[in-house]
This record gives structure tokens, sequence and C-alpha cells, in this order.
């Protein structure tokens, strides 16, 4: 586990911990080094202490590795797995699309595999769907998304996403609606195809994204909420077990939960 200090590791490692066919066998945080996966984690009784670099990994004792750090650590960790052929599960968002696609190369010579996905949450994955499903039908579009006022990056990676995945779904583009006079940033930031995104920070939230999409006469509101992060750990762990079935790199767990739910 990469991050395992931190609020999405410390849960990816109970949630690992808790499934009989997982096995927890390194917890990476540099800045925690040395200490007991119990003392930072509160899960006790695992008998693990906390790695501060990736080389004391023993790679031939890693089937797995899951990645809930930051960005340009994120890539690093990846690079190092597909040198040492360890498949990886990145949770992490902020990658460019440079990195994603030198990650593509690396993994397409690699015996390993990687999945990037910018939510884990089914609710999250069907939003995403739902809105792309509506947005040829609608003329205007806004997206505000609602963070824990921890998180690093602004705007959210699963924003990011779901605006090119409604951007791609919209030909032409979706109508600006034009004020006359307005403060700067008060109609949040513009992406593609006139799509805005806001980013709103505040302490009490966990994860969550409305996409609201506008016509004459009517609005359609698209929301998921995350209350609690183990809302994402079904999905990690569909995506650790199914991993070493996917070849190369894959993006979403869509794909992976097509396999399992027919979703599609
Ligand atoms: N895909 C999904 O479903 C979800 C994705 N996320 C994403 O996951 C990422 C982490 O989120 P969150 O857990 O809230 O963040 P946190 O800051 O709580 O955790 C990140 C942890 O990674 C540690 N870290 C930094 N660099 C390294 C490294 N090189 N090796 C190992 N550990 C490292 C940090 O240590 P230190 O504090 O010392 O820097 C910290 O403990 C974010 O990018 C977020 O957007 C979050 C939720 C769901
Ligand atoms: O930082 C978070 O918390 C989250 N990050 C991901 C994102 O940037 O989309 C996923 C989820 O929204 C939680």
């Amino acid at each position: 586990m990469f991050g395992a200090g931190g609020q999405m590791g410390a849960s990816v490692c109970r949630a690992v911990l808790n499934d009989d066919d997982c096995e927890l066998s390194s917890a990476l945080d540099p800045r925690l080094a040395g200490i007991d996966l119990g003392q930072a984690t509160s899960i006790l009784g695992t008998g693990l202490s906390i790695l501060g670099e990736r080389d004391a990994l023993e790679p031939d004792k890693v089937d797995v590795a899951v990645d809930f750090t930051e960005a340009e650590a994120s890539f690093e960790n990846a690079l190092f797995c597909a040198r040492n052929s360890i498949h990886i599960v990145i949770g992490t968002t902020g990658l460019t699309s440079r990195q994603i696609e030198i990650l593509k190369e690396a993994f397409s010579k690699s015996n390993s595999n990687c999945l990037i996905a910018p939510n884990f949450a089914i609710g999250a994955v069907l939003m995403m769907r739902f809105a792309e499903l509506a947005a040829p039908l609608f003329e205007t579009c806004e997206i505000i998304e609602f963070h824990h006022n921890r998180k690093a990056d602004a705007p959210s990676g699963t924003a990011l996403v779901t605006a090119g995945r409604i951007a791609s779904a919209k030909n032409g583009g979706f109508a600006q609606d034009v004020t006359s006079a307005e403060l700067d940033g008060a109609r949040g930031s513009r992406v593609d195809k006139n799509i805005s995104i806001h980013s709103v920070r505040m302490a009490g939230m966990v994860a969550h994204q409305e996409v609201i999409f506008g016509t004459t006469g009517q609005t359609l509101s698209i929301r998921h909420d995350s209350y609690d992060r183990n809302s994402f750990m079904p999905g990690v762990l569909l995506a650790i077990k199914a991993i070493s079935e996917r070849d190369g790199l894959t993006i979403g767990i869509e794909s992976i939960l097509d396999d399992y739910l027919g979703l599609r």
C-alpha cells in the first residue's frame, strides 16, 4: 500500500486485511517510516512496520500495489511497479495526460498491468454514465464538486473525467449562459465545450458531485455523495482482484464492472 498513513491508504489497509482473499504484505509512507502500522492507522496486530522507501519493498512478495498518495509520487511508484513486474491500482488524482501516456507505454512493455481510476465508488461511476446519456439532450451543463478541505487538487479528478466524457458525448458544444457582469471566478472554470466546473472545499464534506443540465423550462441534476471512504472500498478490492487479467493500462473501473455486473 503506497500512502498507507493517508485517509484513503488507511481505509484500503483495513479493507484488504478484512478480505479473506487478500493479504497486506507491505505498507509505505515516507513520513511515517519505522512506525507500527497500528499506530498510524488504528489497525492493530498486523505486525507490519511502515516502510519509508520503495526500494525497501521485496517485489517477489507483492502481487498488486495500490496507490493513494499524490500525483508525482504516484507516477514514480507506477514506473517502479512496471520495472519490477508488480501490478498497480492507482486512485490518486492529478496525473497529467503526458504522465498517463508514459505509463501506457511502460505497462505495454511490462509483465504487469496498471489501472488508474478517478473514482472507485459505484454511484460515481453511474453518475458519470448517466451524465453521458443526458449530455446530447440538454443545452447547458455545469458541474459542482464538493470535497473535504484537506484535498490537494482542484478540480477533482472525477469532475475532470466527468467533463471530458460529457464533452465527448455532446456534438458541437453547450450554450454559454452569458451574464452582462460577473465577478472573476464566480461562474466557475470553463473547460471543454462550455462546461463549467465549480470546486467547493469545506470541513464536514467527504466527496460529492452534482452535474446539472439545463434546457427550456427544466433542469436535470445528477448527484452522487460519498459520505464515508468505505464507499470506495468495494471498487478498490474489485480492481485489486481483476488487475492481473487486464493487459497494459486500464482507465476507470467501468470495464471491470461490465464483467462482474453486466453494466452495459
Ligand atoms: N480514486 C478514488 O476513488 C479516490 C481518489 N482519491 C485520491 O487519492 C489521493 C489521496 O487522497 P487522501 O488519502 O485523501 O490523501 P492523504 O493526504 O490523506 O494521503 C496521502 C498519503 O500519501 C503519503 N505519501 C506521499 N508521498 C508518498 C510516497 N512517495 N509514497 C508513499 N506515500 C506517500 C502522504 O504522506 P504525507 O502526508 O507525509 O505527504 C499521505 O500520508 C488523492 O489524489 C485523492 O484525490 C481519494 C479518494 C477516492
Ligand atoms: O480527494 C478525495 O477525497 C477524492 N478524490 C477523487 C477525485 O479527485 O475525484 C475521488 C473522490 O472524489 C474523492
